[in-house]
């Protein structure tokens, strides 16, 4: 039996996630914390799963790593800065893993690695995410990885950037610019997680689109990181690499 702690337990996804780890046969729910909440039942936990806020998921980290609990992080707002400080704290106190991934959705995942492959084929890329109205945070941490993994792809394959010629329009009308794609955030009452990745050429266009219907799409992929994230080193970004992507 694998101890689990969920950071964030009374949240939307964090609820699902304390369902999901209690119907688990191999897994024990031993900590159950939201905000407010003492820490302190976590060091009950071999590993938690942190679904919090963007501004208290840092804090939840250094605390786990000083405490040797193997962490598995859904909760958004990771930069390149951020994740130098997981490293550095990793270096400092190696007893404990860190697996962080902008979207535990299998779908999701496949998403991302479908639009990696194609964007290098096509001129444009433009992507458009779409959630729930009480997100924290635009545009998602998945769009912001698309954006990465998109621009990483082209530039590897010596495509240059997608053709625009605006030059005059209200501000925000393109998007946010994210590493050179253009992200558009639709925050809309009954969605819950959604993304498209447009890609047009010549006479052509394919929309690679993922939709998670509910909470639920996420638990798979969380647990899966969950049994695995203590035989996997330091910091390991998304769940790619246990999927055999
Ligand atoms: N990687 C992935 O696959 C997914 C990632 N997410 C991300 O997960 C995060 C949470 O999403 P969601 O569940 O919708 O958000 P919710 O606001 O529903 O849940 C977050 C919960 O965390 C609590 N919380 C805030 N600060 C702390 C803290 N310091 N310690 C413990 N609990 C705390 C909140 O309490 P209070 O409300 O009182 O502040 C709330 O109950 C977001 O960043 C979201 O983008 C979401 C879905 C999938
Ligand atoms: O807040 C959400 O709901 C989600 N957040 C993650 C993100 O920002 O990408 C994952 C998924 O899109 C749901």
């Amino acid at each position: 039996m694998i101890k689990v702690g969920v950071l964030g337990a009374r949240g939307r996804v964090g609820a699902e996630l304390c369902r999901a780890v209690e119907a688990a046969e191999d897994l024990e729910l031993v900590a159950a914390v939201d905000a407010g909440d003492d820490r302190a039942p976590l060091e009950a936990a071999e590993v938690a799963i942190d679904f919090t806020h963007p501004a208290a998921v840092m804090d939840n980290l250094r605390w786990l790593i000083e405490h040797g609990v193997h962490a598995v992080v859904g909760t958004t707002g990771f930069d390149e800065e951020r994740l130098a400080t997981v490293r550095g704290w990793l270096a400092e106190r190696p007893g404990a893993n860190v697996l962080i991934a902008p979207n535990f959705a299998v779908g999701a995942v496949l998403m991302m690695s479908f639009a990696q492959k194609a964007a290098p084929f096509f001129d444009s890329v433009e992507i458009v995410e779409l959630h729930h109205p009480n997100k924290a945070d635009a545009p998602s941490g998945t769009a912001r990885r698309t954006a990465e993994l998109v621009t990483a792809a082209r530039e590897k394959a010596g495509v240059g950037p997608s053709p625009d010629a605006t030059t005059t329009g209200l501000d925000g009308a393109r998007g946010a610019d994210v590493d050179g794609v253009h992200v558009h955030a639709v925050r809309l009452a009954g969605l819950i997680a959604h993304q498209e990745v447009l890609l047009g050429g010549h006479g052509e266009t394919l929309t690679i689109r993922h939709d998670s219907l509910s909470r639920e799409s996420f638990s798979p992929g969380v647990l899966l990181a969950v049994r695995r994230v203590a035989e996997l080193p330091g910091l390991t970004i998304g769940i790619e690499s246990l999927l055999g992507l």
